[in-house]
Parts: structure tokens; C-alpha cells; sequence
């Protein structure tokens, strides 16, 4: 491995006698690990693709002792699991230790949405997140990861970290998982070393500072903030965590981890943080602090926001009157307002609509609740994001349990052939597990599987 010297000058002066075995665990082959799906497994070992040992800072990861092909499993596509790199899911061990009532949480940097994963199955039932990313195209792919979740508390966004503005005091808790130089992946990937220089840490710096400057105002007084890199130099990490204490008054949180972990303490006296180095963890590289905004103010932000928006007269979306037709579709209706946006029906949780509604028209949003179909003609067509749903109500839908073979096809969205089903929308399932819907007319079956979700290969 060509580490640039520069970097290695920078692992001796931080890591002195270990430098030798950090840059030896380089070479090593990293683990493998996935976090199953609270919503969609009982988080049993036999849930697991292959055979797996607990991530022992989560309740929800696992080790495999080999890599299985993930893409040709239809299980992963149908959301049973997400596959993430180990150290990442320390986020869930912090939001378990510090939050026990529901809350509005933001994760802010949040594509392809690994930590949007570990935040939904650590935070109470009844929070909601927003998971925003900044590039479109990659707001997408975290939209499709988050939708085959099946959590219905979750509202993907498209926004630069300055557009959070208009939510001032709006967040309990907010994660930035911010952009960096990456040397945490330089053992995954060798284009983060290809891209590594001085100037670019030092520019990581600043844009990591302008994100959370622009991001501070939306956090409640008294709230939380999680800041991560998966890099290992001072200046994107405990020089910036001080810089927040300091600049925005912040009081660094501890958080309580097992000594046989093997998480290492900050690299300086005045910043309580935890870091992951390859030879001393089993993962990648990463950084995390944690730090509660001062005060404790109750804010009155939402009202604030929907007096802005009507203001602004952008009420696009309206709730549904007659609901009876929509609320079939749902194992827990009553729990459910429902919203038409154009000729599709959302279905929101009843206790955060007004939230919901508030956030779509302050923010781009990208997917929100649970998209249940679209009005075309007389026809209702289901959506994807109803078949992967945890609150589908299987029970309104022919079901056909598909093969191996049949699965991948369908995930493919070749045709289908069901002649022994009846005609009209048909849930597909493998070993059980919803992966979408076709519209079976007969002879053939047309797969409405989402198109640029398809497996490629
Ligand atoms: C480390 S990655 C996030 C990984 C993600 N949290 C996960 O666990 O899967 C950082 C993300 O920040 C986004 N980003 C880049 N520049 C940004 C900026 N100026 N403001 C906010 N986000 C930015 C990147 O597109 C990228 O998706």
C-alpha cells in the first residue's frame, strides 16, 4: 500500500509506538458486517446471509465470516438488512445511551444512509427523522435505502445545510456525518488515497466548519449533536469539536463504552471523543464526539414555520377527506393521516403531520411517510414504498411467494409469469419477505418494480 508520507507523518505523531501495527492493519482484509432490520427480522443469528458474530456495540450488527454476494440476494433488496461497516454503527450505541422520549432528529450528511439506518433502529418509537443529503442524485439512493427500511417516521430531504435556517431551534438532536478526507477508508478504497493531500484536509476543515455553523441554528437549546468523520487527523476532528464548545457554546457529552472494544479517547485533554483505529477495533476508521447545545428553551418553532408557509401561500399537498379506500391498505389506519400530492396518497403518522407538512413545504423533499400508490384513471397502483412498508397490510393483496430464480428475475424487472394467480395487483414475496408488486393481466405480468432500482448486473 502507497501511503502519501505526509499522511504517515501525521499517524507517528499521533499513534507513536502503534504507528507500525496501524499501517500493518491496512493490508488486512477488512470485516465484513451488515445491521439487520428491527422492522423486517428478529435480529436472530439465523437471519443473517451467512454465518456471523454480534457487533458488540450494537444490537443490531453482525460480522459474517465471509462476504456472501449481496446484490443476488433477495433478501437485501427487500430490506431484511443493511449492509455497513462496523465502527459506523457506534452512532446507535450513543443514541441509545442519551435519548429515551421520542424526538425530531436530523441527520444532515445522510447519503447512501448507513447512520440513517443505525439512528431508526435506536431512536424511541414515535420520533421522526429527516435524512437530508446535498447531491440529488445521491438524496435518491438514500431515499431508496431508507424506503426499503419500511420505517414510516422517516422524510428524506435534498437540501444544502444553510437551508435548515428557516427551522431555527427545530431539532433535538442533529448528526453530521460530515464530508472528509476519508483516510478511515483508505484500507477500502484506493481512490480516497489517491485523493489524499494536506490542502484537502485542510479544506475538509473548513467545509466541515461552514456545515456546522450553518447547521447550528436548527438544533433546540439543550440539544444534541453528533459529529463524525471517518478520518483520523486533528484538524477535521478535535480541533473542530473544540471549535464548536467554544464558538457556539457547547458542553461535550460522554458517552459510556466496554474497555474491550477497544476505542480509543480524543488526542486532546479539553475534547471528550471516541475514535476506531483498524488495529485496535474491528472496523474502519472513524471519529465521533458528542455535544449538547446550551440552554433549555421550549421553542415554539413549528408554528413559527407554518406562519411563514402560509405566508408564503406554498400549501401544495392537502389531507384526504375520505380516507376508507386508502385506509385498507394499512395494518394500523387510525394511526395515519392521509395527504394527496398531485395524483399520489401519502400515508403520515397522525402525530407528526403537521411537522411533515411544515418540512415539505420549508425543504425539497424527496420521499416522506409512506408513499401508498398513485391515482391513474380509475386505477389505484400500488407503490413500492407501501410493498416495503412495515405497515402493510398484507392481507388485501394476492400474495405469490416467488423462487430463487423467479426473485432475481423480478428484481431484474424482467416479465414475469404467474398464470396460477388471480388478475389485478399481486404482492411478490420471497421467503415471505414483500419485494414488490406486479399487475398480473393473464399471460404475463408486468413488473413494476422501480426501474432504476433494478439489479444491473
Ligand atoms: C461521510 S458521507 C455520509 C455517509 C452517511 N452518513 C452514511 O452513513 O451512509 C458525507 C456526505 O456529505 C455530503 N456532502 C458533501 N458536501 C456537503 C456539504 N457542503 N454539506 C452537506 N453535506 C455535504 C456528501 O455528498 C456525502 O453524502
Amino acid at each position: 500500500m502507497n501511503l502519501p508520507d505526509h499522511f504517515t507523518d501525521i499517524i507517528r505523531q499521533l499513534l507513536k509506538d502503534q504507528t507500525d501495527a496501524f499501517i500493518s492493519s491496512l493490508v488486512e482484509v477488512p470485516p465484513v458486517s451488515l445491521r439487520l432490520n428491527p422492522l423486517k427480522s428478529e435480529g436472530k443469528v439465523s437471519d443473517l446471509p451467512e454465518e456471523g458474530k454480534q457487533v458488540p456495540w450494537s444490537d443490531w450488527g453482525y460480522y459474517l465470516n465471509k462476504r456472501p454476494s449481496f446484490t443476488f440476494d433477495p433478501l437485501f433488496h427487500g430490506g431484511k438488512y443493511y449492509v455497513q461497516e462496523a465502527s459506523s454503527m457506534f452512532i446507535e450505541h450513543v443514541v441509545k445511551q442519551l435519548i429515551d422520549k421520542p424526538l425530531k432528529c436530523l441527520d444532515l450528511c445522510a447519503a447512501p444512509g448507513g447512520k440513517s439506518v443505525s439512528l431508526l433502529s435506536a431512536l424511541p418509537a414515535g420520533s421522526l427523522l429527516t435524512s437530508n443529503e446535498i447531491i440529488r442524485q445521491r438524496a435518491y439512493i438514500l431515499s431508496e435505502n431508507i424506503t426499503k427500511q419500511g420505517s414510516p417516521t422517516t422524510v428524506v430531504t435534498n437540501n444544502e445545510p444553510k437551508d435548515f435556517a428557516v427551522l431555527q431551534d427545530f431539532y433535538d438532536m442533529i448528526l453530521v456525518d460530515a464530508p472528509c478526507s476519508g483516510e478511515g477508508m483508505f484500507r477500502k478504497d484506493d481512490v480516497a488515497i489517491s485523493e489524499w493531500s494536506p490542502e484537502n484536509v485542510r479544506m475538509c476543515a473548513e467545509r466541515q466548519k461552514n456545515i456546522l455553523s450553518d447547521i447550528w441554528p436548527a438544533l433546540k437549546p439543550g440539544g444534541i449533536l453528533i459529529y463524525s468523520t471517518c478520518t483520523y487527523n486533528t484538524l477535521e476532528n478535535e480541533v473542530n469539536a473544540l471549535w464548536v464548545s467554544d464558538e457556539m457554546h457547547a458542553e461535550f457529552v460522554e458517552i459510556k463504552t466496554e474497555k474491550e472494544w477497544g476505542i480509543s479517547p480524543s488526542f486532546d485533554d479539553k475534547v471528550i471523543a471516541y475514535r476506531f483505529f483498524p488495529h485496535k477495533t474491528e472496523g474502519e476508521g472513524l471519529f465521533v464526539t458528542v455535544l449538547r447545545k446550551d440552554g433549555s428553551t421550549v421553542s415554539n418553532s413549528l408554528q413559527h414555520i407554518q406562519k411563514r408557509n402560509k405566508k408564503n401561500r406554498k400549501y401544495p399537498s392537502h389531507l384526504v377527506k375520505e380516507v376508507s379506500t386508502y385506509k385498507r391498505y394499512l395494518i394500523n389506519p387510525d394511526d395515519f393521516d392521509f395527504v394527496q400530492d398531485e395524483n399520489r396518497i401519502i400515508a403520515v403518522p397522525k402525530q407528526h403531520t403537521e411537522t411533515i407538512l411544515a418540512l415539505k413545504n420549508s425543504l425539497k423533499t424527496i420521499s416522506l411517510g409512506i408513499e401508498l400508490g398513485e391515482i391513474k384513471g380509475k386505477d389505484f397502483i400500488p407503490s413500492h414504498s407501501l410493498a416495503m412498508s412495515s405497515e402493510l397490510n398484507r392481507e388485501i393483496f394476492s400474495t405469490r411467494e416467488l423462487t430463487y430464480d423467479e426473485a432475481i428475475a423480478y428484481l431484474r424487472r424482467e416479465a414475469i409469469s404467474i398464470p396460477d394467480s388471480p388478475k389485478g395487483f399481486i404482492l411478490l414475496t420471497y421467503r415471505d419477505l414483500p419485494l414488490g408488486f406486479v399487475k398480473n393481466i393473464g399471460n404475463r405480468a408486468n413488473n413494476l418494480y422501480p426501474n432504476e432500482w433494478r439489479i444491473r448486473t
